[in-house]
């Protein structure tokens, strides 16, 4: 049993505050994973929350607008990168062997900005009982410059070359809500729930809610959103929040 899970940045940073951890958040989170059923069989990858949005905020990137200025790349990614050690260390002090890995040091997207993220070392890792932490980032984009590589998109690329069995996104918000505030128990297409998705309360670059479910729905099995609450009842193998189920991942594209 191979689970993807995302740990959201506005769960595990205190988003409103630039590159603050939030340590209470973080450090639950950290224990549900050390206590998880699957053992060691998981790979983790974060959002940006305060460290890598309010960044990339101020320097104009986005998943789709890109910048070529270093001193924006530098500051996003070692944004990144402090935000990465934080939740490294949170799992290690709880005897997760968790290991950083970057990935604006290996993906790229084209000038259609279409993505490519080499997993072969996150398999290996992962086959020699590493638990890989990936991040949300930058990104090498032709035409562009570097642009942001949401840790929703990170999921979607992993969870096949992985062979995930349970695949888990946890934000702030119980699962994605509809027009009345209620948690929609499954989506299998965008325009079912387009009208109620927003972007995020926060800064976020990548496209809040809106942007996750539509990254999900491009992957061709299930998806669970879930709030902070459930992570432990989604590592103990429940289905909590919303599920989302791209079906047929190519008529959602
Ligand atoms: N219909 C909706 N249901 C749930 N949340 C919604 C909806 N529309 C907009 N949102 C917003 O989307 C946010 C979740 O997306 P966001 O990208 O901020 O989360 P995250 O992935 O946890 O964080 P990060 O992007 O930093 O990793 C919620 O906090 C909420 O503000
Ligand atoms: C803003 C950066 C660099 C990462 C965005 O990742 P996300 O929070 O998963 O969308």
């Amino acid at each position: 049993m191979t689970v993807v899970l995302k740990l959201g940045g506005s769960v595990v940073t205190e988003k409103d505050e630039p590159e603050t951890v939030d340590r209470a958040a973080l450090d639950a989170a950290a224990s549900a994973v050390a206590d998880a059923a699957v053992g060691n069989d998981i790979v983790v990858v974060h959002g940006g929350g305060s460290f890598g949005h309010h960044h990339a905020a101020e320097y104009g990137v986005s998943t789709t607008s890109g910048t070529r200025d270093p001193a924006g790349v530098r500051a996003v990614h070692g944004a990144m990168c402090r935000l990465n050690d934080a939740v490294v260390d949170a799992l290690a002090e709880r005897g997760v062997p968790a290991v950083p890995v970057h990935p604006f040091s290996a993906a790229a997207r084209d000038a259609d900005g279409v993505l490519s993220l080499p997993t072969e070392q996150v398999e290996t890792l992962l086959g020699e009982g590493f638990v890989p932490v990936l991040h949300g980032d930058l990104v090498a984009h032709a035409g562009e410059g570097a642009t942001v590589l949401s840790g929703d998109e990170l999921v979607v690329e992993l969870a096949p070359a992985v062979d995930a069995d349970r695949v888990g996104v946890c934000s702030t918000v119980p699962g994605v809500l509809d027009e009345d505030g209620d948690v929609i128990d499954r989506i299998e297409s965008f325009e079912a729930v387009a009208s109620a998705l927003g972007g995020s309360d926060a800064t976020d670059v990548s496209g809040g809610m809106a942007g996750k479910v539509r990254s999900l729905l491009s992957l061709s099995s299930e998806a669970v959103v879930f709030g902070p609450d459930a992570l432990g009842p989604f590592l103990a193998g429940e289905r909590p929040g919303t599920t989302i189920d791209g079906g047929d991942a190519e008529v959602n594209q």
